[in-house]
């Protein structure tokens, strides 16, 4: 049995976004997923059920309401346990979403999620640095990156049209080359913003 109701997960969800119902039995499955795989490595340090919907699918999909429309491609760079590029290729099926992540078992788990739900996301189990030179993406996600000014400058020079950064106002990147900027405060949260940060 689920270890939330869908029902439950949508309630959570709802300061963030109103869940299409389609994607709700995605978003258990994927919990329940994190929760197995949790118990045994440790992909997030959110072990109650409630929080890891509000704080994790909670704010990916919140970034993924305020994403440019229409955008072909996105890499999350930093995915861990896959916030915010899985909500995000969830509810946006039609975004080719990669998700970059250079541990192993992290990224074995992504493989089992995109596997088991069905989605076309790519995996990139190594540092985004590596991918190749000519790999360029319409949009790069960041959020908790441990070197975050180091994945602030690999985002930079993946990114064609905009970095989205999910923080606190205080660790608040500098992206100079990304102009159009907007700072949103992150629903449920003290000092969580969602940056955007685009050109052209
Ligand atoms: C603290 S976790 C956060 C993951 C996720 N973004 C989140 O918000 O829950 C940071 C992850 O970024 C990965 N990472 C850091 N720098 C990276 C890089 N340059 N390329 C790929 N993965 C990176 C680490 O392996 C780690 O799993």
């Amino acid at each position: 049995m689920a270890t939330l109701s869908e029902s439950s997960i949508a309630d959570l969800l709802q300061p963030y976004l109103i869940v299409p119902a389609s994607i709700l039995p995605q978003l258990s499955t994927y919990l329940d997923l994190l929760l197995k795989w949790n118990a045994r490595t440790n992909l997030t340090a959110i072990r109650d059920p409630e929080e890891i919907v509000r704080r994790h699918f909670g704010e990916s999909l919140f970034a993924a309401r305020h994403l440019d429309p229409k955008i072909p491609t996105l890499l999350d760079l930093g995915s861990g346990a896959g916030f915010p590029g899985l909500p995000i290729a969830i509810l946006c099926p039609e975004i080719q979403a990669t998700l970059a992540e250079s541990q192993n078992k992290k990224a074995s788990f992504l493989r089992e999620v995109i596997r088991t739900l069905g989605l076309s996301t790519e995996v990139w189990a190594n540092r985004a640095e590596l991918l190749p030179s000519t790999r360029q993406f319409d949009t790069v996600t960041l959020r908790a990156v441990d070197d975050m000014a180091a994945a602030v400058t690999a985002a930079a020079s993946r990114a064609i049209r905009q970095v989205v950064v999910l923080t606190s106002e205080a660790n608040a990147p500098v992206l100079s080359d990304f102009p159009d900027q907007s700072r949103i405060s992150i629903p449920e949260s003290r000092d969580r913003i969602l940056l955007t940060a685009s050109r052209h």
